[in-house]
């Protein structure tokens, strides 16, 4: 699709979303009209945002998708980044549709963008452009309209910002508006691990379906050490298992008798370097996707497991905490030699899951403690695992994988609301 609503939107990442979704369409034997609505966004937003930056005034390009909310309000993370396209932004919207439909939380989905580098910025000129974010697409946002969360490049703090922002053009505080705010504003202590432990929730259930036994005394190798890679690490570990390898930039650690996770984030978080880690083998970053292991958790970028290394890959199941970690190729691969892989769309769908839950604790002006907020993610995260697998073994595709299972429930939700609401 090279534009949409008139708008160029050349992108190679939408061109692949829409080949994965006419798949799932296909395996899961939907009408045209179902691939027409979700092929293209109901509402793209464009916007001008001056900021002064370094005395003189800089225009920033600004996006707010507002791709179908057939399944309630629009919801997705706002983007900092500089080569962010409008393209990139529709298909992250779509996906988003597709996750939130699966996770089975009352959002459509939605996605922002604004192309900047935020690190040229000083702390005030990112407020500036925060609030300005704001300003500009005041009348598409609301609590039960669209709710924006950060993604990559934004963090809490933005959010704060742009609460208050909001807040402030509404004359009265409004905090269900944006999510993963910090926690001292109408933030959840959860929200820090929620992805991770998400990922390891949706490990457990599989296992167990799988294997018959949880993660207890399972090897675990986890690739990627940051947000997601870390805390998954840290629950694979509580919930019994051995997580034998950590990998970020600088190398991988293996050690075959465990590793002390605490002590590897402890580390981390000081040197900036998990190869600091004392104690293990130090081998190459991508190490980590070839050790002995029953459980690899790709965390850190996109097509990291590709044709030219997936023969290496020795693990029986593979959790997603990274978006797009494995490649079509490769997961053809896999899938022939038996390995399973729990797919992004329903393994870090934790953080997204867990925005819900601080909507409804903001909408209702109350917390829940943290260990109540986190059994809630957990149910809700071992529930859906549990309804892809049913799905799974329910399709009836020749070389079916469970990414298909988990678009095609993705698919029928959205799909059912359409067909109540009369629009198909
Ligand atoms: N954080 C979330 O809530 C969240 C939610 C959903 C999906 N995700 C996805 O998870 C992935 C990681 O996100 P994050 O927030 O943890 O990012 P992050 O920046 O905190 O961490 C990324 C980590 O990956 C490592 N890394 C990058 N390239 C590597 C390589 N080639 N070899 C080894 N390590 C490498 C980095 O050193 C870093 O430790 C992304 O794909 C993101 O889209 C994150």
């Amino acid at each position: 699709m090279n534009s949409v609503l008139g708008m160029p939107t050349q992108s190679i990442f939408l061109q692949d979303t829409l080949k994965t979704l006419m798949r799932a369409v296909e395996v899961g034997g939907f009408d045209k009209i179902v691939y027409d609505y979700l092929s293209r966004p109901m509402r793209v937003i464009a916007v001008s945002i001056p900021v002064r930056v370094n005395g003189s005034i800089t225009i920033f390009e600004g996006y707010r998708v507002q791709h179908n909310n057939a399944l309630g309000p629009f919801k997705g993370g706002i983007r900092f980044h500089p080569e962010v396209t409008l393209g990139d932004d529709i298909a992250l919207a779509t996906l988003m549709t597709l996750k939130n439909s699966l996770a089975g939380i009352p959002y459509g989905g939605g996605k922002g963008a604004v192309r900047v580098n935020p690190k040229t910025l000083k702390a005030k000129e990112l407020e500036e452009l925060a609030r300005g974010y704001v300003r500009a697409l005041y009348s598409a946002l609301g609590p039960d309209v669209d709710i924006p969360a950060p993604d990559v490049g934004t963090n809490p703090q933005i959010m704060a910002w742009m609460v208050d922002e909001y807040s402030k053009i509404a004359g009265k505080n409004i905090p269900a508006v944006f999510t993963a705010k910090p926690i001292e504003l109408w933030g959840n202590p959860v929200r820090e691990y929620a992805t991770g432990y998400g990922v390891i929730v949706a490990a457990e259930t599989f296992m167990k379906e799988l294997f018959g036994s949880g993660l207890s005394g399972a090897r675990v190798s986890i690739h990627g050490f940051g947000n997601t890679g870390q805390w998954a690490a840290y629950w694979a570990s509580k919930m019994g298992a051995k997580v034998v390898a950590v990998a970020d930039t600088s190398g991988t650690v293996y050690d075959p008798n465990g590793i002390d996770v605490n002590k590897a984030m402890e580390v981390k978080n000081k040197t900036g370097k998990v190869i600091d880690y004392p104690g293990g083998q130090k081998l190459k970053p991508d190490d980590a996707l070839y050790v002995n292991a029953d459980v690899l958790v790709p965390a850190a970028i996109e097509n990291t497991i590709n044709a030219s290394n997936v023969s290496r890959v020795k693990a029986k199941l593979i959790v997603e905490g990274a978006n797009g970690p494995t490649t079509p190729e490769a997961e053809e691969y896999l899938t022939q030699h038996g390995v399973t892989i729990v797919p992004d769309i329903l393994a870090n769908a934790g953080g997204v899951i867990m925005s819900y839950l601080e909507w409804v604790e903001n909408l209702q002006w109350m917390t829940w403690s943290e260990d109540e907020t986190r059994d809630r993610l957990g149910k809700i995260m071992e529930n859906n695992s549990r309804k892809v697998m049913n799905k799974y073994s329910e399709l009836k595709v020749k070389n079916a994988t469970v990414r298909d299972a988990a678009l095609v429930l993705a698919i029928e939700r959205v799909e059912k609301a359409m067909k109540l609401r009369g629009w198909i």
